[in-house]
């Protein structure tokens, strides 16, 4: 019977959130520099609100400045090209995040691709993704990021282990792949249209679940002692009525059979944040040109 260890990403995050601070306190001293973040949140969705929060409070906890914008759920698209091309002007600003997902009447990828590039925070434009697909500095999706920093802290070398990446999507399956690649492991993409999946995913040494689906990746999916990153996030309603966060991975069933795993809530999620911060530092040095 393998001893499943939990990976503690609150804990990952707090020490990482710690260097940053003292790295963004360096930069002002030294350069008088403030790395200032910008988050703009269009409607009242309350998770997103609570997001926007959580990432407002972490941002002045590190000595960044951060700046809210709320706007109604009804704002135009054209108000938003127009408050990000603003931010994008604005010398304060260093890093802007524009909240996922926008109301259906606004094309966000038309929003993103507004973003300048140096202040893509979140990595989710062409030119980043592009720039991390061919190997040159890029900045780069957060939770991908913080997923790759977790398993490189625990595993050391990622040299040649399989990794299977369980979904495709732009802002965390297509960059974590790229990512492990990068780290030289060997790298499967698989989806929904995988045959056979569970076979697939009992390959992996690194297992990246990020389908958005609650439970969906069973404990008989897992190679005995592999490493498993669950990165979804899903509120689920019980009988009783109450609701409760749930990842991608059936988390009880993995118990006995995973080597490392990351809870939900506890483990991806917070070092996501921190590696907006993390970005947003890269970012007001690269603008600084330090
Ligand atoms: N442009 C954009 N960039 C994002 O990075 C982005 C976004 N849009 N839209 C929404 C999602 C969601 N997201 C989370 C970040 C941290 C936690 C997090 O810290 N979660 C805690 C629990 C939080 C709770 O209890 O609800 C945890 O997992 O331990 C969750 C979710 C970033 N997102």
């Amino acid at each position: 019977m393998i001893e499943t260890k939990p990976i503690d990403g609150k804990a990952f995050a707090a020490g990482l959130r710690g260097r940053i601070a003292e790295e963004v306190a360096v930069l002002t001293r030294d350069h008088g520099l403030k790395p200032g973040l910008a988050v703009v949140l269009v409607g009242e969705d309350p998770a997103s609100q609570v997001y926007v929060r959580n990432k407002a409070a972490q941002t002045v906890e590190v000595g960044m400045a951060s700046f809210e914008h709320k706007l109604p759920v009804e704002t135009s698209e054209a108000d938003l090209l127009a408050l990000v091309h603003k931010l994008n002007a604005d010398p304060a600003v260093h890093g802007i995040l524009v909240q996922l997902p926008l109301p259906a009447h606004v094309d966000s990828m038309k929003v993103l691709s507004a973003i300048e590039p140096a202040k893509d925070v979140d990595g989710f434009h062409v030119v980043n993704a592009g720039r991390l697909a061919v190997g040159l500095d890029a900045l780069v999706p957060c939770t991908p990021l913080g997923s790759v920093m977790m398993l490189k802290h625990y595993l050391g070398n990622l040299s040649g282990l399989h990794a299977v990446v369980v979904g495709r999507s732009n802002i965390v399956g297509k960059p974590a792949a790229q990512l492990l690649l990068r780290e030289d492991c060997t790298v499967t993409i698989a989806h929904s249209r995988t045959r056979d999946l569970p076979a697939v995913c009992r390959q992996a040494d690194i297992l990246v679940a990020a389908v958005g689906r609650p439970e969906m990746v069973r404990g008989d999916w897992i190679k005995p002692g592999a490493t498993v990153i669950d990165v979804g996030i899903n509120r689920i309603t019980k009988p009783d009525g109450k609701t409760r966060l749930v990842g991608d991975v059936a988390y009880e069933e993995a118990q006995g059979i995973a080597g490392l795993i990351t809870p939900v809530p506890g483990g991806v999620g917070p070092m996501t944040i921190a590696c907006l911060l993390q970005n947003t530092l890269t970012a007001a040095r690269r603008q600084a040109g330090l």
